[in-house]
């Protein structure tokens, strides 16, 4: 299995760049997984939020594959744990064949084709964080399922 974190713009401020580019250079080391950019919108103040939530919708799902398993990251998912996500993260392992794809959406949230499109939804928190800063927990929550599935020191509980 492949795992995907499809991102809505480019991470702009350096200190989350650093962080993000740790946490998935290590999790490659147990995991195949990148995170996909998809360029962010030009010209965006003449656009409605509905109009730009479209068209990145759009560009969403253009960057999608048949076969994709499609997990939205919202705040109106489902929570879990770390040993939990652990546990999901082993299942999809055991039972994705092609690319098991989350995403971020952009600062509006997603389009109501993306909401059709995903399979799940899955919550960070119920607090809503910058389309930004939520690649960073994301991308640190799964290196931590990977601690927690390869007996790593990283996770105590
Ligand atoms: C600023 S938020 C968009 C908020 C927008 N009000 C909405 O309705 O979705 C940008 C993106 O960050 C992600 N996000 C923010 N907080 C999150 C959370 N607590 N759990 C999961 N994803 C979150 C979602 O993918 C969201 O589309």
């Amino acid at each position: 299995m492949k795992t995907t974190l499809l991102v809505v713009g480019r991470t702009v401020e350096q200190h989350f760049i650093t962080a993000i580019n740790d946490y998935v250079q290590r999790t490659k080391r147990y995991l195949s997984f990148e995170m996909e950019v998809i360029p962010e919108l030009k010209n965006t103040k003449s656009l409605s939020m509905e109009v730009q939530k479209e068209k990145e919708g759009e560009l969403i799902l253009k960057a999608l594959q048949p076969g994709d398993v499609v997990v939205l990251l919202d705040e109106g998912g489902k929570e879990m744990r770390s040993i939990e996500f652990a546990d999901y993260m082993k299942r999809k392992m055991n039972t994705v064949n092609k690319r098991l794809v989350f995403i971020i959406g952009g600062p509006y949230g997603f389009s109501p084709k993306v909401y059709e499109a995903a399979h799940e939804k899955m919550s960070l928190s119920r607090m809503t964080f910058s389309h930004q800063m939520v690649r960073l927990i994301f991308v640190e929550q799964l290196y931590r399922a990977m601690t927690i599935l390869n007996g790593g020191p990283y996770h105590h509980e």
